[in-house]
């Protein structure tokens, strides 16, 4: 069953055009990498899953509900159903560890505190940081802040996961734990879960396929072997990080001579 569907999918911002008739399809307990270059239209898909954003054309679907038509109280409904962690995934900075987990407990339940703690250490000892319940934020390392706003994040048990650049920032231990993380959970509450990243290795590790944005289109996907195998020139660019190809170093610009305004 497609938990997470995008039908067709076209969005503009004004006139300029970042989604081109965008198709994809996750089905529960599947783990998948959007990947593109800077720009390519990553974040507007994640917003367009969250109902910040809605599309001109096409729909997307979340666990049978399209999200562009619904209103503000089933909007905040589905929202439920899913979790975020962005880039640096910031945690509140006064409220402890066991704090900043129970927050989205605390403001979206109404489950009793002796529930609300169980629940909260069930998900500090999913991510192995029951033993930092009482910290700071502060007193973090960086590995373990995004590991806290990784329980935060599944608090409320999500049927969707969503990744903005998870593993932004962290050093190679963190990131393959984080990486790891995010693939166990994913099994482990039979999640969808979609991670955006740059992060070519990491990911090819632990998810199930892979979709390659381009200009706004789907322009590859496959499995991590196919992807690894894949003779298409973005897959190709993509994967050995390459400066230049069928993704142009230079951005598209007038004549250099013209807009130094020299003439010859
Ligand atoms: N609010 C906005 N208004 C107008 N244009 C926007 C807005 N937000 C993003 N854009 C443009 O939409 C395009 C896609 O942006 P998006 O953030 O989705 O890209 P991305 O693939 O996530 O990039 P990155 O990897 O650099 O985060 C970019 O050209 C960006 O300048």
């Amino acid at each position: 069953m497609n938990l997470l569907e995008f039908q067709n999918v076209s969005f503009s911002y004004a006139e300029n055009q970042i989604l081109r008739d965008v198709s994809l399809s996750i089905r529960r307990g599947q783990l998948v990498a959007i990947m593109g270059g800077s720009g390519s239209g990553k974040t507007t898909l994640l917003k367009l899953i969250g109902g910040q954003l809605q599309a001109q054309q096409g729909a997307v679907w979340l666990d049978g509900q399209n999200v562009g038509q619904l209103n503000e109280h089933d909007l905040y409904q589905m929202r439920r159903k899913l979790g975020m962690l962005f880039q640096f995934g910031a945690l509140f900075t006064d409220l402890s560890v066991f704090d900043n987990v129970a927050f989205p407990l605390r403001e979206r339940t109404q489950l009793p505190e002796s529930m609300i703690k169980d629940l909260v250490l069930m998900k500090l000892e999913a991510v192995g940081l029951r033993g930092a319940a009482q910290q700071m934020p502060h007193e973090l390392s960086g590995g373990m802040a995004r590991r806290v706003a990784l329980a935060r994040a599944i608090a409320l048990d999500p049927a969707v996961m969503l990744y903005d650049e998870p593993f932004t920032g962290l050093d190679p231990i963190s990131l393959a734990t984080v990486g790891k993380l995010i693939r166990e959970l994913n099994d482990a509450l039979g999640t969808a879960s979609i991670v955006v990243t740059h992060d070519v290795a990491e990911s090819l590790a632990i998810v199930d396929y892979v979709y390659f944005l381009a200009d706004g289109c789907v322009v590859a996907e496959g499995t991590p072997a196919e992807v690894k195998a894949s003779t298409h020139p973005f897959v190709q660019q993509f994967i050995h990080a390459r400066p230049d190809g069928p993704l142009p170093f230079h951005k598209p610009a007038v004549p250099y001579a013209e807009q130094l305004g020299l003439t010859c």
